[in-house]
């Protein structure tokens, strides 16, 4: 295999550090907007309120109008599955072309673990990353908002916008440790009242990758008469051993940093970016493929660093690309809400209280696409099979990568094809 370097080594390497605290900003001075001195302003302050009109002429998508459009509903109170209840809750969209009068054209998205409702459009304000979707929506793109109406929610529990730990609790302090369990069936709940606030019975189809499709395969089990059609990739029916032995570490990595401070640090001054850094090195690699890191870097080391030399900080490239990706999500991402996602993508199993994965899943009565990445490590192919064959009207498909799991991510040209043959069917 030889991997394409897309990205090659930055000779500025340097300026990312061995820890997730960017140089010049001490911890708990992060630009994140979810550090202590920062937290409170990253609380959405949208017009929000049940049953806000969907935007009509007004919310029609255009090229080049990426920022500003996040909204914020109020679904009100949501009783858990395992239990407690969150009293109000918010969720932040963004919305992509016009809904029809029929009602009967949208497409809601579903992100993974650290996406928002950002699928496309430029970062700017509101949106620390450009839309990790991009490809996909847009004119003459798989999904064109002339025809489609676009859907995308933060999820709950994250921290673009929809209530998570990070939020005020009712009694106006921010959740913290206090912020309750939540589940992938509560997720979806939650994305269930956002429609009905929106006034949207019916969804055309609903598509996610790896959490994402979790959600998405949710929705297709728990409101069958709602989804026309469910595309499912690099996910799977219920989290498997091995992907739960992954996420262990990562929770680890977080409550055992001194700054966690029990997940109530966010007016301590401090947060836990280590921690999170650390666990987004671990997943990251698990993300990607063996041979991709070795032929991408190599043995190389990092432009200007010395990694043989006895207690010198010097790094092999491959670690200072990691120390990288760790820094970057540290600056836009919240612990708590990375553990609580991570403990939601751990209780992910179809099958729950509903006599098995099979039994649940032959309640499905959408035309569902299951796709995989042939060399996903995290979600292998097998698990996408298995999906498949349990799945009523199920199409398999198959992206072909040397990126591995997130190549539902990069191999958008492929990902566009199989989304615009679903739509067609
Ligand atoms: C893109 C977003 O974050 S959108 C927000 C929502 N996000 C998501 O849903 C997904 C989160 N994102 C991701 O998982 C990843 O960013 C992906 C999968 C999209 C990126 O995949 P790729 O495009 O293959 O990027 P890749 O893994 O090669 O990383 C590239 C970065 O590593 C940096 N890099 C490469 N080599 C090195 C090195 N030796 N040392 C330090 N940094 C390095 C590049 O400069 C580049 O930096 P930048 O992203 O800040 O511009
Ligand atoms: N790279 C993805 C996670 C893998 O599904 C993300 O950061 O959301």
């Amino acid at each position: 295999m030889t991997v394409t370097d897309r990205h090659p080594a930055r000779p500025d390497g340097a300026a990312d550090t061995h820890g997730a605290v960017v140089p010049g900003q001490a911890s708990g001075q992060t630009t994140s907007g979810y550090g202590p001195t920062s937290r409170l302003r990253s609380v959405p302050t949208g017009t929000a309120s049940r049953g806000e009109e969907v935007p009509r002429s007004s919310g029609a998508w255009h090229e080049g109008d990426p920022v500003g459009q996040r909204r914020f509903v109020d679904i009100g109170g949501l009783d858990l599955e395992r239990g407690g209840r969150l009293s109000q809750v918010r969720i932040a969209y963004e919305t992509w072309g016009t809904l029809n009068a029929s009602r009967d054209n949208v497409i809601l998205v579903e992100h993974a673990l650290t996406g928002d409702s950002h699928v496309s459009g430029e970062a700017g304000p509101g949106h620390p990353s450009p839309g990790w979707w991009n490809a996909l929506i847009g004119a003459g793109r798989p999904v064109d908002p002339d025809e489609w109406f676009v859907v995308a929610s933060n999820v709950l529990g994250g921290c673009q916008g929809s209530t998570g730990p990070s939020s005020l609790a009712p009694d106006g302090r921010p959740w913290g440790s206090r912020f309750p369990y939540v589940t992938v069936r509560d997720q979806v709940a939650a994305e269930a009242a956002l429609l009905d606030a929106l006034g949207i019975d019916r969804l055309a189809a609903v598509v996610g990758g790896s959490m994402g499709g979790m959600r998405a395969l949710e929705w297709a089990v728990t409101e069958p008469e709602r989804v026309d059609r469910c595309l499912v990739l690099a996910s799977t029916a219920y989290a498997t051993a091995d992907q739960i032995a992954w996420c262990q570490p990562q929770l680890l990595a977080i409550r055992q940093d001194p700054d966690f401070a029990g997940g109530d640090y966010y007016e301590t001054g401090r947060s836990p970016e280590n921690g999170l850094g650390l666990a987004r090195r671990i997943a990251h690699i698990t993300y990607r493929t063996e041979t991709e890191l070795s032929e991408r870097f190599g043995r190389e080391a990092q432009l200007g660093e010395d990694p043989l030399r006895a207690g010198d900080r010097g790094r092999f490239a491959v670690e200072s690309y990691l120390d990288h990706h760790a820094g970057k999500l540290a600056r836009r991402f919240d612990a708590n809400s990375y553990l609580r996602l991570t403990e939601a993508m751990n209780s992910h199993d179809v099958g729950r209280d509903r006599g098995g994965v099979e039994a649940a899943l032959s309640r499905v009565s959408a035309d569902c696409t299951v796709v995989s990445v042939d060399t996903d490590r995290l979600y292998p192919p097998r698990l996408s099979d298995e999906l498949h064959r349990a799945l009523p009207r199920s199409t398999r498909a198959h992206i072909t990568s040397d990126y591995g799991h997130d190549g539902f991510l990069i191999e958008e040209d492929q990902v566009g094809e199989i989304i615009s043959e679903a739509l067609a069917r």
